[in-house]
């Protein structure tokens, strides 16, 4: 399985999978099938925004009605409600890099950990389902929803390994490795997020979703959660730059590498790439994941017609020095918003995410209750941008 890494593939993979957004999506989501045919494998695009949510969502409006694609819609949602709530809560974030970087610490002066680590990264544990998705994760960069599932919660409570080590696992392999959609789902699975709620996986219902090529023994068999700290109180929501003046120049980062949205409204005088892929992790990143971004950031600066290319922090502040004023797409919580957070911007916010965020307060079941009226944006196709 192979993903391009080109806004136009982005697309195919919308034209194609569209047909399937309804019905299909429905009865078949849940299944971990070789090819992953029943599912969109948009999430590479989506999660660097060469192909935008609303993008799939209108295109998905256009050939179903709401109803039979509702549990699409929500998938869609949930990755926007992921990042809404970091963005309530981002000390989250930065709990979970202190709490890795001390994991990794522990890898080094303790060699039972190191081994057990080592052998669940390879793919050598013994456990045939979990080895074999740790073998596809880092050969494909992608994992079924459902395997990301089973695979968290067999590293947490069968391995009984740091979920902090298996997130960043993940980070370092998956093309659409999202601090938000990442940390959060770990946090889900071990208990953490919705607090005294785990997920356990079970033989029988992995037997069913992968239609009986794995039925695994010995897995834990309770699933008690895991100590953390307590869910922090909501901070206030950033919001939108005003439009700078005078000469101006565009950051584009891997977390929005589609900003004509920005270019439609403000003409600027430079452009500029800065590819920080690298903060997901303290470790190297996966060869199939540092291929996907160089070429997707080869395909941004083609679609801009060229741009300066920024090897690190220091050449983006050099960089910036250069203008009055530099504009960007915000950066939500994560790596690179943190490694540029020295460097002054006026950080544009996409209208979808404000008009989504501010409704990510609580939980999942209360967020969806605001999708109709989100999706009203879409009535007579209005762009969110
Ligand atoms: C432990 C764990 C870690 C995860 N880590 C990531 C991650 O780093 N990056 C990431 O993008 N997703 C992550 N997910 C969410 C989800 O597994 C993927 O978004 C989804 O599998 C992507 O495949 P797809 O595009 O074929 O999804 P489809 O089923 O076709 O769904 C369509 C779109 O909806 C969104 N979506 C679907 N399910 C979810 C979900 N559970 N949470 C958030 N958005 C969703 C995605 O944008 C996806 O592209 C994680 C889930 C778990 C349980």
């Amino acid at each position: 399985m192979m993903f391009d890494p080109t806004r136009d593939a982005g697309l195919a993979r919308l034209v194609a999978y569209t047909p399937k957004m309804g019905r299909h999506y429905a009865g078949n989501r849940n299944y971990d099938r070789p090819g992953h045919d029943d599912v969109s494998r948009l999430s590479p695009y989506l999660r660097h925004r060469m192909v935008s949510e609303d993008e799939v969502l209108r295109a998905c409006l256009a050939a179903h009605a709401p109803s039979t694609a509702e549990k699409f819609i929500q998938e869609v949602y949930w990755r926007t409600y992921w990042k809404g709530w970091l963005e309530h809560r981002p000390s989250v974030w930065t709990q979970y890099r202190t709490g890795l970087d001390q994991a990794l610490n522990d890898v080094q002066t303790q060699s039972g950990l190191r081994r057990a680590w080592g052998d669940a990264c390879a793919g050598a544990t013994g456990i045939d389902c979990f080895d074999h998705w740790a073998r596809e994760l880092v050969e494909t960069g992608y994992l079924h929803n459902h395997a990301r599932m089973w695979f968290a919660s067999i590293w947490i409570f069968t391995l009984r390994l740091p979920w902090e080590l298996g997130a960043d696992f993940f980070l370092r392999h998956l093309l659409d490795g999202d601090p938000a959609s990442n940390t959060l789902g770990w946090r889900w699975v071990g208990g953490l997020q919705t607090v005294g709620k785990t997920y356990l996986a079970r033989p029988d219902n992995i037997a069913k979703y992968t239609d009986g090529r794995f039925r695994p023994r010995d897995l834990a068999a309770f699933a008690a959660p895991l100590d953390g700290y307590p869910n922090p109180d909501r901070t206030a929501l950033p919001t939108s730059s005003p439009l700078p003046k005078g000469n101006v120049g565009l950051l584009v980062t891997e977390d929005d590498l589609t900003p004509d949205w920005i270019t439609d409204q403000i003409s600027v005088d430079g452009v500029a790439l800065y590819d920080g892929t690298a903060h997901r992790s303290p470790l190297h990143l996966g060869e199939r994941l540092t291929s996907f971004m160089t070429g997707a950031f080869d395909d941004t600066a083609k679609r801009l017609g060229g741009a300066t290319r920024l090897a690190d922090v220091a050449a983006v502040k050099d960089w910036a020095a250069g203008f009055d004023a530099v504009v960007m797409s915000y950066p939500p919580v994560g790596g690179t918003a943190d490694a540029l957070a020295s460097i002054e911007t006026h950080k544009l916010i996409r209208p979808y995410d404000a008009k989504a965020w501010q409704y990510a307060t609580a939980g999942f079941f209360k967020f969806k209750d605001k999708i109709p009226k989100l999706l009203r944006a879409y009535d007579n196709q209005l762009s969110l941008i």
